[in-house]
């Protein structure tokens, strides 16, 4: 059996030099053994290398399988080749084979952490176990950034544990270099990750971004060791980034997290700040109080690794309770977060969302004035004021979805998470249910002034002045069907103000101080593009558009013939027949009043014709 040995040089900056094992790079020389994980292109093989007789983790890249430039994936392997840090997965050696790409690295015995947690600890681990597994975590960003790296999908199910303890950072699919130019520069504005670890400022995909993503990703990750799941996993992508776009940032609660300390809650909430200049680089977070009670590697082997079954047999056993599950379609609530996950999964490579269309929705959300953050993903949502720093407090607010109506038939909105009922954000009580397939709609009855309505074209919710107080809640005051509903149909999703029921909106009792509020939140009558869009939104939308332009240049015109009439201060005049003559019109501004007033009339009358034929219409 040769065993080789070899001298690397200082390369591509991540390190100095060392002596390693020569690996073979010949298909014949490994022998695969039982499967130990699967990623969105790979899968990875418990594996014997036969000349060093040594077993290692053999990751198949299939090429058919990835979206991604071929140069990118050997470079990807070349730099995990160059790696020289216990806490980042490093890779021994990588070679083609057919259409395949094989990178041979060394075997983690314990798995994932998620494998761990899904298979011994699915609400969490105990916190000085998260704090040594962090604490690991963290010293290999801090190479990794130091070197110009980021990571790019920091999450439990990255974050590999071997035999002895030893906690290491693997995955470097998407990892992506800051000091590259050309094609890989680019790439930090492009759309890679995992949603529910996601940073914003990756979604938004506005100024790119850079190392700090990996601290917002890192954060989540922290929760999702706390609690068992990422916050969010429960619900489909596209929600999943419109949550993390408007909604405050997620975190650990101080009432529901009891059991973790103050240190634990700070840390969190360090990291999961949307400005990233405000999130602290990994060097920092490691001085942290939190990472005091961090142990070293032997404890982590005798608290998670003892007893437990071999890598190969617990995936196995994962795998199958997941088919199983798949197949009978029952999916408790914590097994609906892997099938959630697999799609996440899945998405990386194939999603292709549409930013404009999913911030043109994100700007239809109401914010309140109250900062808040919904705190897990349940549709049940906790609330402790007293729980948010006072860095978090300034960052974006609660957002309430009205109605979202998922245009596609995937039914893994899971309509059941929102058919469980009540969710109480403070002062106010939201009521959840599902009133056709796909349509779930959101009853707000809430304090928030944010002010009730927004306006179709709006660019975003910063973009436009905020409804003063006074005049929002003057609004709100008035009973709901008289305001002008929301409509938006852009893309996938269809919003409208959940609590406008058609038939009671078309009355047209309006009061008059209604209507003035009213006016300046109107929706401007934006006529769809597409056939398909118009098609839909005559299934009611357009109607109530029209209506309530209609209603408004009633009530608008109403006013000013009040005035008018006010202001000539004789019927008298406006019934002679002098007035009516166009010689005498210059000469009497009475007259002049009573001829635009007839005008007025007459066109009043009209817009009543048409607000009944409107009427009609829509009840045919
Ligand atoms: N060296 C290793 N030892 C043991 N298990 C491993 C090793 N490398 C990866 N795995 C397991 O295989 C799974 C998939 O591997 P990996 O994450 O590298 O693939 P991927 O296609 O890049 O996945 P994704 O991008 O979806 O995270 C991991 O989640 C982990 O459970």
């Amino acid at each position: 059996m040769a065993k080789a040995w070899e001298k690397v040089a200082t390369a591509a900056g991540l390190g100095g030099s060392w002596e390693r094992r020569k690996y073979p790079i010949r298909v014949e020389d490994y022998e695969l053994y039982e499967e130990i994980g699967q990623g969105v292109s790979a899968i990875v093989y418990r594996s014997l290398c036969k000349p060093l007789d040594e077993i290692v983790a053999v990751k198949v890249l299939d090429f058919e399988r990835t979206n991604s430039d071929l140069n990118n994936i050997m470079r990807e392997a070349q730099t995990m080749i160059l790696i020289d840090q216990p806490n980042v997965m490093k890779a021994h050696c990588s070679f083609t084979n057919n259409h395949s790409l094989w990178v041979v690295m060394p075997y983690m015995a314990g798995g994932s952490c998620l494998h761990i947690m899904k298979s011994v600890y699915p609400d969490g681990f105990e916190e000085a176990v998260i704090a040594t597994v962090l604490r690991e975590v963290l010293k290999g960003l801090e190479y990794l950034h130091h070197h110009g790296h980021i990571h790019r999908d920091v999450k439990a199910g990255n974050i590999l544990v071997d035999s002895r303890g030893v906690v290491k950072l693997g995955d470097f699919g998407v990892s992506a270099c800051l000091f590259d130019s050309g094609d890989r520069q680019r790439a930090r504005n492009t759309f890679v990750g995992t949603p529910c670890w996601m940073a914003p400022e990756v979604m938004e995909q506005l100024h790119g971004y850079d190392f700090k993503a990996d601290i917002w990703s890192f954060g989540i990750t922290a929760l999702e060791l706390a609690h068992g799941h990422a916050p969010f996993s429960k619900f489909p992508p596209m929600k999943v980034l419109l949550m993390t776009l408007q909604n405050a940032p997620p975190g650990l609660d101080y009432e529901r997290d009891k059991k973790f300390s103050r240190h634990f809650k700070q840390m969190v909430a360090m990291c999961l700040v949307k400005d990233p200049s405000k999130r602290p680089t990994a060097k920092k977070l490691l001085k942290q109080p939190f990472f005091k009670q961090a142990r070293s590697s032997d404890f982590i082997s005798r608290k998670l690794l003892e007893g437990l079954p071999g890598l190969g047999a617990r995936y196995l056993a994962l795998k199958e309770k997941d088919e199983v599950l798949l197949s009978q379609k029952k999916m408790p609530d914590g097994q609906k977060e892997e099938i959630s996950q697999d799609e996440y999964k899945r998405g990386i490579s194939s999603w292709n969302f549409d930013m404009d269309d999913l911030k043109s929705q994100a700007s239809l959300i109401t914010e309140c004035d109250d900062s808040i953050s919904c705190k897990d993903s349940d549709a049940s949502c906790f609330y402790d004021l007293d729980t948010i720093l006072p860095e978090r407090a300034t960052g974006p607010h609660m957002s309430r979805v009205f109605s979202i109506k998922y245009d596609t038939d995937t039914e893994y909105i899971n309509a059941q998470d929102y058919k469980r009922g009540t969710c109480k954000w403070p002062g106010q009580e939201t009521q959840l249910h599902r009133n056709s397939k796909h349509q779930i709609n959101i009853h707000n009855r809430d304090k928030c002034n944010g002010g009730p309505l927004q306006v179709a074209d709006e660019p975003s919710p910063e973009a436009v002045p905020k409804v003063p107080k006074s005049s929002a809640a003057n609004v709100e005051d008035h009973d709901d069907r008289s305001k002008p509903p929301l409509i938006q149909q852009r893309g996938r999703f269809k919003v409208t103000p959940g609590h406008v029921e058609l038939d009671k909106a078309h009355s047209p009792g309006l009061q008059k101080s209604h209507s003035m509020q009213a006016i300046s939140h109107l929706p401007s009558l934006s006529i769809p593009s597409s056939i398909e869009a118009a098609s839909t939104i005559i299934g009611g939308s357009l109607y109530m558009q029209l209506y309530n332009v209609l209603q408004t240049n009633m009530l608008q015109r109403e006013q000013i013939l009040h005035a008018m009439k006010q202001l000539s201060g004789c019927d008298m005049a406006m019934t002679s027949p002098a007035c009516i003559a166009p010689a005498s019109r210059a000469s009497s501004p009475s007259s002049a009043l009573s001829i635009d007033r007839s005008l007025l009339e007459a066109a009043h009358e009209k817009e009543k014709e048409l607000v009944n034929e409107i009427t009609e219409l829509q009840w045919r």
